[in-house]
Order: C-alpha cells, then structure tokens, then sequence
C-alpha cells in the first residue's frame, strides 16, 4: 500500500488509497465506555446511530470540531480506528504514509496537534494539504497551475471560501457556519412553527432529503408533540424545508462573498472564466449554488463528488508530493 488520504471532517471523515480509491466514508463519530475514553468501542455509522440513546455508561464524541482538533487523546483513539479499519491487511506490520487535509484557516497550533495525532495513530510520514486545494485536485483541477482557482467548501462544523493559484493560498475566509447549524435551524423552525421535537438524525434527515425530493412532494418527519409530549408525524412540504434554511444559509453566504475584498483583481478573469468550485455536503442543498451565483457574481460549479473529493484529492497527493511540498507554508 502506498499510503492513506484522509479528511477528518467534523461531520465525515473519508479515506482514499492509490490503488482501491475511497476506502472509508463514515461519519466522524465515536463510541467509548465513560469509565475507559481512550477505547473505541465504535466508529462511524454505529457510533452515529445512537445519536439521542446512548445507554448510561457509554459517551459520544465528536473527535473533530469545526474542522480541528480539540482533544489530542481522543483524535489520537479516533484516528487509529479509522487507520485500523481502512488498511486492516498491511504486509509485515508496515506503517502506512498519510495525506491529511486540514482547513486552509488551521493555526500552526492545529496543524502541529493534527500532524502529531497522524504519527501517534500509526501513520509513518504525515503531509498536510489545506482541504480547498485537496478539494480541486480531487476534481481535477491542478493547484499548481498559474490560474486562480476560488473554491467554496460548504462543510459540517466550518465553510470556507479560498482562492488558489500556483501553489498559494490568494486569499482565505472562514465561518463556523455550516451543515450542523443548518440542521439546528430547521429542529428550531419544526418546534416553533409545528410545534414538535424532533432528534438530530431526524432534522438532518429532513435537510439531506429536500434536494432529492420533488416540488410539491412531501416529507414525513417524526417527534415528540411540544405540548402534549405524545408522539406526532408533520408532513413538510420540500418547499418549507428550503425556506426555513434559507436565513442560516444567506448568512454564510454573506461572510464568504467578504474574500472578494482581498481577490486581486488579476484573478477575477480566471475565475470567470473557470467559474466558482463548489464542494462539501452544504453545497448539495437545493438553491444554494444560485444563492452563491447572485453573490459572488461568478458562475458556480458544484463537484461531482462533493463529500469524497478532499480525500480524493489528498490521496493523489501521494503521488504528488509536489503539491504537499508547495502549499505547506
Ligand atoms: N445531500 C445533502 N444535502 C444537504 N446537506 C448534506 C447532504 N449530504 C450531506 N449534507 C450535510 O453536509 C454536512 C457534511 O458535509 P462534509 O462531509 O463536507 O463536512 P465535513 O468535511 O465533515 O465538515 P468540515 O469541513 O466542517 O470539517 C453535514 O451537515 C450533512 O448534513
């Protein structure tokens, strides 16, 4: 094996090799014992499932939050089950290599926690790529190039707007504005406009199906009635979800079109020309890519892949360590 590309998202962490492609893609949660923290009992979709049940004894974490490290123990638990899991048949016991993406806005401080978890968990060599320039490589586009590059990364925990070209970063913009607040949005729009309770899986649920619903088709959600307690269905038009998150979404669309102050003027061509790149999971809800277009004044392109790229992206990285090399600085 050549080695391991990995983004550790806040809401997903997806890994890639050279030779199978991605290898994992499960969400970045984790079960462990109260009384015993550095095990992991579960990973990724088990962990995740019993969001809003967990029995007395057993505590969930979230090893990532907006995108870095906050606990160095429990990244370090979390990472090495991730690794364990993605390459479970290395020859000899040999340590794989690593790419990890990390948030083009990390501080040093981050940087340094991520490459120190990466060594700890199992990894032999760590590279840090800033996840945009992960993100455009993964679809295709060479960060190398003498042509600026803008790319929005709509994720869980943080949304990021960055522009590229030739191996730098132009200029950069983050908000801890993402995913996990757009579910919030709609778990408070259910409450106070229907007057029920739902759990986080729920409310994600109902954000992630409005895209692939229908106009004029419905979704069935299901809660605790505010008043009563009893439980009670709501039956949300497609329409209404898109509404109820628009608020949230304006508002990180507003903070990003604030990189456009610091874009040198020679690279608006490019981006004309190239369009906007847009990628993570935020970016595949219905309305956002106009909502982006009518801000930014450019055209925007979503990825084909907007969940898997940045791993994508970090797992070419190993057979260009060129583009590791350029933008570690
Ligand atoms: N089809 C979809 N429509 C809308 N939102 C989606 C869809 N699929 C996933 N999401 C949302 O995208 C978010 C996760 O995106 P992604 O995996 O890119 O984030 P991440 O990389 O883990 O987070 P971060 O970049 O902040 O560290 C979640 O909030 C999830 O609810």
């Amino acid at each position: 094996m050549r080695g391991l590309g990995i983004d550790l998202g806040t809401a997903n962490t997806v890994v890639g090799t050279p030779e199978e492609g991605v290898v994992l893609n499960e969400p970045s949660f984790m079960l462990v014992r109260t009384k015993e923290p550095h095990r992991a009992l579960a990973i990724g979709h088990d962990a995740r499932s019993l969001v809003g049940r967990t029995p007395i004894g057993i505590t969930q974490v979230r090893p990532m939050h907006n995108g870095v490290i906050v606990d160095l123990e429990t990244a370090r638990t979390f990472v090495s089950a991730v690794i364990k899991r993605a390459s479970p048949h290395r020859p000899y016991g040999v340590r794989p290599k690593g790419v990890i993406a990390v948030p083009a806005g990390a501080t040093p401080l981050e940087r340094r926690a991520l490459l120190e978890v990466g060594h700890e968990a199992g990894l032999r060599k760590v590279g840090l790529i800033p996840e945009p320039v992960a993100g455009a490589l993964g679809c295709g586009i060479n960060p190398l190039e003498p042509r600026a590059h803008l790319v929005v990364d709509i994720g869980g925990g943080t949304s990021e707007v960055t522009a590229i070209c030739f191996g730098g970063i132009l200029s950069h913009r983050s908000c801890r504005l993402a995913g996990d607040e757009l579910t919030h949005a709609l778990y408070q729009y259910l409450r106070a406009e229907h007057n029920i309770i739902v759990g986080e899986l729920t409310a994600e649920r109902a954000k992630v199906g409005a895209p692939d619903t229908e106009d004029g088709q419905s979704l069935v959600v299901e809660g605790r009635d505010a008043v009563t307690g009893r439980a009670r269905l709501v039956t949300l038009e497609t329409e209404e979800v898109v509404d109820a998150l628009r608020p949230t979404m304006s508002g990180i669309v507003q903070t990003l079109t604030e990189c456009l102050e610091d874009l040198p003027a020679q690279a608006i061509g490019d981006v004309m020309a190239e369009g906007v790149l847009a990628i993570g999971g935020g970016s595949m809800l219905r309305g956002v890519s106009e909502m982006l277009e009518q801000a930014f004044g450019f055209p925007v392109k979503t990825a084909e892949r907007p969940l898997t790229c940045v791993a994508e992206g970090a797992t070419a990285c190993l057979e260009h360590p060129e583009v590791v090399a350029a933008y570690s600085n």
